[in-house]
């Protein structure tokens, strides 16, 4: 294991305590993109930073390519790359000196570091940027100028802190194809992120997290399949007094794997009967049906299922 985090606790001080990370154990595979997604305040920022040597934890070890990084700070991080969920480049800077600085922060020499700055802005598509300031860059473009610097020293694994917060959908997707090149070219990723779509779509194994602790761990496909249902149908209904009359109901249909109360209707949990749709629609239709919404299970019917909440809430 490239990363491996074991009885992770941080309790920040203060007036009043909080407990932001409550006893995490994770382990990341060379070479994988793992996800820790949950929304925000559930430590996701906290664990990264503590992984990353920036927050000290209350309790329990990271071993980071076999350092442990709590001990040997200065160490681990010649094995790491971070990009921050703020734009962190020298505004006094231009691109190319962003990352030929970071170059020779981490010992190489001039000529090395003008070769590896050159290499990257060709790589990461920014060769016609070079001598842009980061104030005239995109939020997307500041944030490849942000990935290439922190794999500039070539680390073993590179830690992004939401990634793709306030990016444009375009901006995001082609952030996405630079971090699966990463992963081709062998740098094991861990990030952070509250988009169940970018855990989705980008990461091979990821952690569900939620007030501090991992709720369940796996490939998103697995965690998909363990919510036993293809389908959700969400009922919005005018008559709230039946619903859990009508939940019950439901539930005992054929193809239906969970019918539960929310707010104002009935969350349903199909696995794709021939005709289940419109028996529920039959249903459905006395107790005032105001609105239906259908969507193919997701990572965010996992969290649901895991918290009763929604990730956005
Ligand atoms: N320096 C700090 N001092 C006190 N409390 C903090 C500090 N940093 C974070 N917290 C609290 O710890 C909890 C976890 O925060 P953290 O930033 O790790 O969560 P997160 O999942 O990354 O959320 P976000 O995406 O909003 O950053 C939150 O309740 C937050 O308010």
């Amino acid at each position: 294991m490239i990363v491996e985090v074991r009885g992770l606790r941080k309790v920040y001080s203060g007036k009043q305590e909080v407990t932001a990370v409550d006893g995490i154990d994770l382990s990341v595979k060379p070479g994988e993109i793992y996800g820790l997604l949950g929304p925000n305040g559930a430590g996701k920022t906290t664990t990264i930073s503590i992984c990353t040597t920036r927050v000290i934890p209350t309790a329990g070890t990271v071993r980071i390519a076999g350092v442990d990084a709590v001990a040997n700070p200065a160490i681990s991080r010649r094995a790491i790359g971070v990009v921050p969920q703020y734009n962190t480049l020298d505004r006094a800077c231009t691109i190319s000196e962003n990352i030929y600085f970071h170059c020779l922060f981490f010992g190489f020499s001039r000529a090395e570091a003008k070769a590896r700055t050159t290499q990257l802005l060709d790589q990461f598509h920014l060769g016609e940027r070079t001598k842009a300031y980061p104030s005239q860059l995109s939020g997307g473009l500041a944030q490849r100028v942000q990935i290439a610097r922190a794999i500039a020293h070539r680390p073993k694994v590179l830690f992004l802190d939401e990634p793709s917060a306030g990016l444009d959908p375009q901006s995001r997707i082609a952030m996405w194809e630079a971090v699966r090149a990463l992963r081709e070219e062998g740098i094991t990723v861990v990030l952070t992120t509250h988009y169940m779509e970018e855990a989705d779509e980008l990461c091979d194994r990821v952690a569900i997290i939620d007030h501090g602790k991992i709720l369940v761990e796996d490939t998103p496909a697995a965690l998909k399949n363990s919510v036993g249902a293809q389908k959700v149908y969400e009922l919005h209904l005018r008559d709230r007094e039946s619903i859990p009359a009508l939940a019950a109901t439901l539930a005992g249909y054929n193809g239906v794997s969970k019918a539960e109360p929310t707010g104002d209707g009935v969350r349903v949990l199909a696995h794709g009967a021939d005709g289940l749709l419109a028996e529920v629609l039959a249903a459905a239709g006395p107790y005032g049906l105001r609105d239906l919404n259908i969507t193919e299970a997701s990572l965010e019917t996992v969290f649901i299922q895991l918290t009763g909440r929604d990730l956005r809430e």
